[in-house]
């Protein structure tokens, strides 16, 4: 039997202060590759997809073929697409790239063409309960040479917002066992957010590009009118406007501002994303490589972003392990039209139970010269950690409807 082929896979699910699930893949010689299957709030779904759906079809195939095996996972269900299949897939690929990479004795994005640039800029998460908490917090990152700050503050009139930590660093935005409700009022946010970036501009100047995430709760005309808001003050980009379902939307949004656009960290498709990009509605595409599919797919993406001369700006918070911020590395250091990379750092005792290369520096990182992705899983450690229920919370308007969070 090839040494190369499927001897074992296990789903590894844990939380070293949050939830994870990982995806190992043996091969008969021993060689291993790990991929990232975390789906914040729904971990328990994809852990089975893999361990009752796909494990079992892949034993004893060739860890080499990875875009048949990623073709025979996403034709062979029948039903296609969706954020539990295209996230199973994807530890699939990024696990099947990890073993290529290592049996060819070369980092990952060497295997991907080698490198584009020299790092990958990242972007930070300043963010407070007022808009001085926010701006204080801003100068810290840019003191640690951050070139890309996304500012998020609290709200006046609301209790709770997308955004805002307790802690500096570290947010983590699954908070109860049941999804806990905030109130939610788009007329006491919209006045809020120029403020905060009149601020900013004041206080770090045009040296650094700021960022703002509306997270998915404004409608067309409202996000069009916080674009124009925004434009004196330059955003590098405003962040999912409104819910990307409907990919038209984003052409009323268009017709009124010059702001800069990124969607897509809930894209799990091309097919997510095709209008938005063929019809130049985005300037950034944020689909990740857990949750759209993997490498192989993400890479597909990007290249249709690339003939638009959209970039990718793809999702890196907290609830995307350490497996995956390797993966996007190699990936975002590899391709021509890179744009950021968002950047929580996570726990320490994420970081031990997930040894990795990646590094920062100056503003950009890199994902290390290891063979492979450049990270692992300490399975003793995980297990110390078991998988607890979190859920993300919900929005409703004041008068109770519900709203997106
Ligand atoms: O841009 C972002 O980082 C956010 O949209 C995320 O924090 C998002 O809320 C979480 O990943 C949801 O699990
Ligand atoms: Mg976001």
């Amino acid at each position: 039997m090839p040494a190369s082929t499927i001897a074992d896979i296990r789903t590894i699910t844990c939380s070293p202060g949050r939830n994870f699930v990982t995806l190992k893949i043996v091969c008969e010689d021993g060689t291993y590759g790990v991929g990232d299957a975390t789906l914040n709030g729904r971990e328990l779904a994809v852990a089975s997809y893999l361990a009752d759906h796909v494990a079992p079809c892949l034993i004893g195939r060739d860890a080499h073929r990875i875009e048949d095996i990623w073709q025979y996972l996403y034709r062979g269900a029948y039903w296609r697409r969706g954020p539990v299949t295209m996230s199973a897939i994807a530890a699939v690929d990024m696990a099947l790239w990890d073993i290529k990479a290592k049996r060819a004795g070369m980092p990952l994005y060497q295997l991907l063409g080698g490198a584009a640039r020299e790092g990958c800029m990242v972007y930070g998460h300043a963010n407070g309960e007022t808009i001085d908490d926010t701006i204080e917090a801003a100068r810290d990152y840019a003191a640690q040479g951050y070139r890309a700050i996304r500012l998020q503050a609290g709200v006046p009139g609301l209790a709770k917002t997308y955004g805002v930590s307790s802690d500096r660093y570290f947010y983590e935005p699954a908070d109860a066992d049941l999804p806990s409700e905030a109130a939610w009022a788009t007329h006491k946010y919209l006045p809020s957010v120029a403020p905060l970036f009149a601020a900013a501009r004041d206080a770090l100047g045009w040296d650094v590009h700021l960022l703002h995430d509306v997270h998915h709760r404004l409608t067309p005309i409202e996000a069009a009118r916080l674009g124009k808001d925004l434009e004196p003050f330059r955003p590098f980009w405003i962040e999912d406007p409104v819910p990307a379902e409907n990919q038209q939307g984003f052409r009323l949004i268009r017709q009124h501002t010059t702001t800069p656009i990124a969607v897509g960290e809930v894209f799990n498709s091309i097919w997510d994303a095709k209008q938005l990009i063929e019809e130049q509605l985005i300037d950034y595409i944020r689909a990740t490589v857990v949750h759209a599919g993997g490498i192989t797919h993400l890479r597909r993406i990007a290249a249709l972003a690339d003939l638009y001369r959209i970039r990718t700006g793809c999702h890196g918070a907290t609830d995307l392990s350490p497996v995956s911020m390797a993966a996007a590395l190699h990936f975002g250091l590899s391709i021509p039209n890179f744009g950021v990379q968002e950047y929580m750092r996570h726990t320490e005792a994420t970081d031990a139970v997930f040894p990795h290369a990646y590094r920062f520096a100056d503003g950009m990182m890199h994902p290390g010269d290891a063979p492979g992705l450049g990270v692992d899983i300490d399975e003793a450690l995980a297990e110390t950690h078991p998988y607890r229920r979190a859920y993300l919370p919900v929005n409703r308007l004041e008068d109770g409807s519900m709203h997106d969070w």
